[in-house]
């Protein structure tokens, strides 16, 4: 996979306070890229420079190998962007709004047409073309926002916040718009919420202070979710414990116990029922935890429990 965007030592002051420093990161297309943060993090100022919308103090934003400072506008044509707050105009129709949008984008007449066509579908927006976007939900004048972003058939799109204000309902359907965005493009979001991140996500990075404290792979976090610690007796011979069903994988850790990662459609009780039927006496069955919210409150300096 070719590389999307390249973050290359980013920092931002705003007067004498630094704000950013140093972020280096990268994106390919078809990754949603979480910044996760509590509020203050430097997230909005992060995205704010990928976007193109602010100039950084230091370093270089590369997209499809453009640099943003360089060519603004060659960079900022092959990118979609949905501020924190979404730029609607109350007294305009969806449809209108969309219009617009694709103006400011330079497409043609014809074209635009099929775009708004497209986008709407994508946003579950094809019945409401026609009402005003001050009289939308919420989630409505979210997904409007997000379909002005995607009318040009960006390569990356930013989205700042977009699960803010939402109810659980529009959140679920949030979380399949983006899976369904990041079929054609690269995706980077920002949250203070981690388990927005973690459900909206393949990658996440954790800001705080302006610093970029860790990166971590959730694909694999999620793989993780799926491990179980058991302690059996009589003591576990391991290729007899890889050959029943549920269990994908499995080593030694410590006396008498193994680390199975359970298959995608398994559960904790088939491998309980299964690892009995096969003569094993269950001592202990417990989840491994998974590291990142011990790894983000680490990381704010807060403790986990709290
Ligand atoms: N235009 C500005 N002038 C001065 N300081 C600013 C400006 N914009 C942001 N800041 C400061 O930069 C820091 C980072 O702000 P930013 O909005 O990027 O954080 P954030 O992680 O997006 O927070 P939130 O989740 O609250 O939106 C904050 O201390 C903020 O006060």
């Amino acid at each position: 996979m070719s590389m999307l965007l390249t973050v290359d030592q980013i920092t931002r002051r705003f007067g004498r306070k630094p704000v950013l420093h140093g972020l280096r990161f990268y994106l390919r297309r078809g990754e949603v890229l979480g910044l996760l943060g509590p509020n203050g993090a430097g997230k909005t100022t992060a995205l704010r420079i990928l976007s193109g919308t602010l100039a950084p103090s230091s370093g270089r934003v590369l997209l499809s190998g453009i640099d943003m400072q360089r060519s603004p506008r060659q960079a900022k044509a092959r990118l979609g962007y949905l501020p924190e707050r979404a730029p609607l105009y109350p007294d305009m129709r969806v449809d209108e709004y969309l219009a617009f949008a694709g103006r400011l984008r330079r497409m043609p007449t014809g074209e635009l047409t099929e775009a708004m066509a497209r986008v709407k579908a994508q946003c579950g927006l094809t019945h409401v073309g026609q009402r005003l976007l001050g009289r939308l939900s919420k989630g409505y004048q979210q997904r409007a926002g997000i379909a002005q972003a995607l009318i040009h058939q960006p390569d990356l799109v930013i989205l700042d916040e977009p699960a803010d204000g939402l109810d659980p309902v529009q959140i679920r359907e949030l979380r399949g718009l983006i899976r369904s965005i990041a079929e054609n493009a690269g995706v980077i979001l920002s949250s203070h919420a981690l388990h927005e991140v973690q459900a909206s996500c393949s990658r996440v990075i954790i800001l705080h202070q302006g610093r970029q404290l860790h990166e971590a792979d959730l694909r694999l976090q999620a793989a993780a979710a799926r491990d179980v610690q058991v302690r059996l007796r009589p003591p576990p011979v391991l290729s007899s414990v890889l050959a029943l069903p549920p269990v994908e994988t499995a080593e030694p850790c410590g006396k008498d116990a193994l680390r199975i990662r359970l298959r995608k459609e398994a559960s904790a009780d088939a491998l309980a029922r299964s690892l009995m039927e096969h003569g094993y006496g269950l001592l202990e069955l417990r989840p491994c935890r998974t590291d990142l919210e011990q790894v983000f409150f680490s990381c704010i300096g807060m403790e986990s429990a709290a």
